[in-house]
């Protein structure tokens, strides 16, 4: 009887013991593009369950983890294990498996703009899974449902919908797979302050009453305080300092001082 994927994986690649805590282990990663170096021998540990804010200066290279963590930009070394299974050693198959164990939220959304809402969260469902439209249509509902959105939103078309209304788009095509890791690239930027902290209430629900694990890119300080267990900060092609927001106060780095303690953070406390 042929294996299912599930097994597959675990026959091919049995996860190491540091699976159970850590959802996400990068070690030693290099990234660069041409004769430019983005991230060098990089570290990271993300841990099942926690939300991890992502934080660096414009230009450091957040999207480009992100995007090398995904598999969408190429490592010049290092390797990078979700789930306890090494992304350079899976074979398609198995890669598959796991990225259906992802979700993703990219900067400004990125729906697709001749979809609808409906057929957007469905992309995911589509490419991974075969389901009657029927099921299909049931799963939408429910997504929507999840992330707050009305019923009605769901034969919209994008450009139909206010900025928060993508997020939360985006959000439920993000969990269409019912993920149990997600990626957002900067979930709150252009929202407003109402807005962004009801988006962050949200991310926070999630996480606690689905369990989910979030790596979670942003610049967005009001997030960092509401809904992160820890924080990362990269800098120097490499991750600076991670730890609680107490840690990060306590962190005497120039940057990582000006940007927790600086004029911007004290307006805000
Ligand atoms: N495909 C690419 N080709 C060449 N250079 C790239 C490419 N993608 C990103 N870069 C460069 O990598 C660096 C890091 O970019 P990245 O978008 O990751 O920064 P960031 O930390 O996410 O910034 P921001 O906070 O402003 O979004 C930048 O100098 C960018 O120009």
């Amino acid at each position: 009887m042929p294996l299912s994927e599930a097994e597959e994986l675990e026959k091919n690649d049995a996860p190491r013991e540091d699976d159970a805590e850590n959802v996400l282990s990068v070690k030693g990663i290099t990234v660069g593009f041409g004769s430019k170096i983005i991230l060098q021998n990089l570290d990271l540990d993300v841990k099942r369950g926690e939300v991890l804010g992502f934080v660096g200066g414009s230009g450091t290279g957040k999207s480009v983890l992100m995007r090398a963590i995904l598999g969408l930009t190429p490592k010049r070394a290092g390797s990078i294990s979700v789930f306890g299974h090494d992304l350079s050693s899976a074979s398609e198959k198995q890669r598959k498996t796991i990225e259906r164990r992802w979700g993703v939220l990219f900067q400004q959304g990125a729906l697709f703009s001749a979809l609808s809402v409906k057929q957007n969260i469905q992309v995911p469902m589509r490419e991974h899974l075969k389901l009657s439209p029927r099921l299909m249509d049931e799963l939408a509902t429910l997504k929507l449902e999840l992330v707050g959105l009305p019923q009605d939103a769901a034969d919209k078309l994008p450009s139909e919908l206010s900025g928060g209304m993508v997020k939360r788009a985006s959000l439920a095509r993000a969990l269409a797979l019912d993920p149990d890791l997600v990626f957002l690239d900067e979930p709150t930027s252009g929202l407003d302050p109402i807005g962004a902290a009801a988006f962050d209430s949200l991310i926070a629900k999630l996480s606690s009453t689905l369990g989910l694990t979030v790596y979670m890119v942003t610049h967005d300080l009001d997030s960092l305080h509401s809904i992160c267990d820890r924080i990362a900060v990269l800098g120097q092609k490499r991750v600076l300092a991670i730890g609680t927001l107490d840690d990060m106060m306590k962190n005497d780095d120039p940057w990582i001082k000006s940007y927790f303690r600086g004029e911007r953070a004290m307006r805000r406390a």
